[in-house]
Parts: C-alpha cells; structure tokens; sequence
C-alpha cells in the first residue's frame, strides 16, 4: 500500500502523523510512505530522516494525497483539503464529525472511507485519542494558570495560594482522561480541586486515586451552576464518544462567574460544553472575552507541543495503521473490532451512528456500507 502523510495545515499544528520510525516500521514491511516536504520539522523530523526510514519527500501536498492509498493525518481535514478526496481513498485522522457537518458531507458526497482515531474503542477506552486528553489535560490546568494571571487577562490569583491567602478553585467537568490529567496538575498547583461527573463508578475511581485531594459531585444541573459561580477556573473536559458535546454550562452560569475567571473549553473539539463558547479559537488568538470571564477554545491544543504529542499520538496510530497497510482496509475492519468503531464514512455512506444522528443523516451499519466492492 502507498501512505501519505501531508503537511497540517490548521493554526499551528506542528504534529505529523509518522514520525521518521513509525515510517521505517511501513517501509519494512513492503509498503511506500510518501512524505510532504517539511512535514515533520514542526515535530523536529528532517526530510533527511524520513529518506533514511526509505520514504521518499513529495513537493507538494495535491501529490501526496493524489498517489496515496491511505492518507494518514493529525486533525481533519480543512476546506482546501477537500478537493483531494475521492473514492475509495483511506483517510486515518481525527475527525470529530460531529462538530463538522460540512466536512461529513464532503466524505460522505466523496466516498472517502475515513477512519477516526477518537472513536477507535477497545472496550471502554478510545486508545487513539487516550494520548492526546492525557496532553490536553495536563496543558488545561497549566493554560488556565496562565490567563489568571493579570496581564493575559484574568482575575490576578495564584492557583496555589500563599500562606494566609486562599488557594484557587478549579472545577473540571468531564472525570475521564482530560479531566483526571487537569487533576492531577491542578493539585500539583496547589488549588482547590472538584470534579464533576455523570457517572458514579467514575467518581468513585477518582475518589480512589486522589482521595482528600479533589471534591467529587455527581453532575446536574444544581451542582454544575454553584460549582461554576464558585470556580476561578472551569475544565470542560465531557465526552460522549462520537457525538456533539452537550452544553451543560449555561449563559446564565458563565455571568455568575467573577470578572477575570478562566473557562477552558477542552471539549471544543466535539462542539464545546459551555453555551458562550460560540467558536473554535486559535493558538494565534486563544481567547477572547465574555461577560467579564476569559474564554479558552482550542481544538487542538497539542499541537503547541509537538515533539510530545507526535510521539504519543504515532505510538498509538501506527500499529492500527500498520494492519490496514498489511491486510487492507476491509480485512482490517472486519478482524479487529476496535477499528470498526472507528469507521465513520465508506463509500457514501456514514457509518458511525451518533454522527449521523446528530448530523440529520441516515446511518448506515459498517457491514451494510462495505459490504459494496472494496478494492483496496
Ligand atoms: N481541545 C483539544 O485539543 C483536545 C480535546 N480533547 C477532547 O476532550 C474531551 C474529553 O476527552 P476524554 O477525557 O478523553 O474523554 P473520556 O471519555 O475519557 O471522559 C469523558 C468523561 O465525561 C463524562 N461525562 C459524560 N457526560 C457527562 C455529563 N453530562 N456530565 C459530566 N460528565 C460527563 C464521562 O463519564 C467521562 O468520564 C473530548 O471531546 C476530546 O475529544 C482531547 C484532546 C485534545
Ligand atoms: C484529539 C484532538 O483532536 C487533538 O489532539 O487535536
């Protein structure tokens, strides 16, 4: 099989989709990786390194989505990139499609079959976005410190505190991977740390693994209004795997909240749990304000980490990538369960059923879409 790993595009995201070993493990097992001329140097991979893994350095991006059989990416596709699709072509990425009704149509009108890493499950983990909420997570705490501070907008407070002065109030919604990672260094920090799940087998693991060092509430809409008003900053950090993210943070909370508060919205990328938080913001222009209270919405905060989340990220895509490669996609879907729950369009069709619901599509079951002619 011919891979193709293109240049991100998005707002800086200095990711690539293989490092310069994930593509010698391709390379030795017989396959072709084409790699965009410079794609890796945001992660600090030099054109030369990928040469000497025996993949070859493609000029320009058209030509590598063009000869590829299986494009491998970090973030979905951005408009500009939609010309590229066609049918049949693989397509490994994130994609929250649920949050991104007019690139669903494009893969779907294309008949792209796409793959999407945060909704690859085994069992109850999604393994390829696991890495990514552990990144996100940590930087959620440590972002959040930063735009209290009074120069980048906040209120002007240390999460920790000092003797005789109150440490900061941290709510984190969402306990699962992104949150427990805010926990973790938002204690690390010093504050004073509540978290706020739907779930109460996860609250209690959380009360196992930090004990008297976090608050735990069983999340409604009670709880989540006075822990709000109360917080200096709030971690939205909720997921329902593959659907739109419900807004559980109202216009009314957010005004409850003191001037010079933090909001950061970790689950943009699924379309955000706060109701004031109206677009996807940038790491050129991360914020902006609403009623007085500071509003963080990246949807791709790992991407001001590279060199980190490359190799996290690839330490997980690469094995799935590597049975596709090595049995074809429908082979691959149909012996490893985990890869079919990441299918999300084939040949027409959407694939993945809360993404067609929350889209208005008719989802059509994986078996009934690929059981059309695959010729990969
Ligand atoms: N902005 C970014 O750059 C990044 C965003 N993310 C996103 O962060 C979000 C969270 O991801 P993970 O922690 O990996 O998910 P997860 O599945 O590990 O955790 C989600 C948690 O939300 C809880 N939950 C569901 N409904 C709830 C409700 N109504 N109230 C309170 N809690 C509720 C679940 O019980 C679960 O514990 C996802 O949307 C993910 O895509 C992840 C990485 C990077
Ligand atoms: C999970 C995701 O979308 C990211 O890491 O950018």
């Amino acid at each position: 099989m011919i891979i193709g790993v293109p240049k991100e595009i998005k707002n800086n995201e200095n990711r690539v989709a293989l490092t310069p070993g994930g593509a010698a493990q391709f390379t030795a097992a017989g396959h072709r990786v084409l790699v965009e001329k410079e794609a890796g140097l945001g992660s600090g991979f030099t054109n030369e390194a990928y040469l000497e893994a025996g993949a070859e350095i493609i000029e320009m991006a058209a030509d590598v989505w063009a000869q590829s059989d299986m494009i491998m990416k970090v973030k979905e596709p951005l408009q500009p990139e939609y010309v590229f699709f066609r049918e049949g072509l693989i397509l490994f990425t994130y994609l929250h499609l649920a949050a991104e009704p007019e690139l669903a149509l494009a893969l779907k009108q294309s008949g792209v079959i796409s793959i999407a890493y945060e909704t690859v499950s085994a069992g109850r983990t999604l393994p390829l976005l696991t890495p990514m909420s552990e990144v996100a997570g940590r930087m959620s705490a440590q972002i959040g410190a930063q735009f209290l501070e009074k120069p980048k907008g906040g209120k002007g407070i240390l999460l920790a505190g000092v003797p005789g002065v109150s440490r900061g109030k941290v709510t984190i919604i969402g306990g699962g991977v992104v949150g427990t990672n805010a926990a973790k260094m938002a204690i690390g920090l010093g504050a004073d740390v509540t978290i706020i799940d739907l779930s109460a087998d996860r609250l209690r693991e959380l009360d196992d693994i930090f004990g008297t060092q976090i608050k735990t509430l069983m999340s409604n809409p009670i709880n989540i209004a006075q822990a709000v008003a109360e917080s200096d900053l709030l971690i939205c950090a909720v997921l329902i795997p593959g659907a739109k993210a419900p807004t559980l943070v109202t216009e009314e909370m957010v005004k409850s909240m003191q001037p010079g508060s933090v909001i950061v919205d970790v689950a943009i990328d699924q379309g955000g749990i706060v109701e004031t938080v109206d677009h996807i913001t940038t790491h050129d222009q991360p914020t902006y304000e609403k009623h007085g209270v500071v509003h963080y919405a990246v949807a791709n905060m790992p991407g001001a980490v590279p060199r980190t989340s490359t190799m996290a990220l690839t330490n997980v895509t690469v094995p799935y990538a590597l049975q596709i490669a090595n049995k074809g996609v429908y082979k691959a879907i149909t012996e490893n369960i985990a890869l079919k729950a990441g299918l999300n369009t084939a040949n027409g069709e959407i694939t993945y059923a809360a993404v067609a619901r929350d889209l208005g599509f008719t989802y059509v079951p994986a078996e009934v879409a690929l059981d059309k002619e695959l010729t990969v």
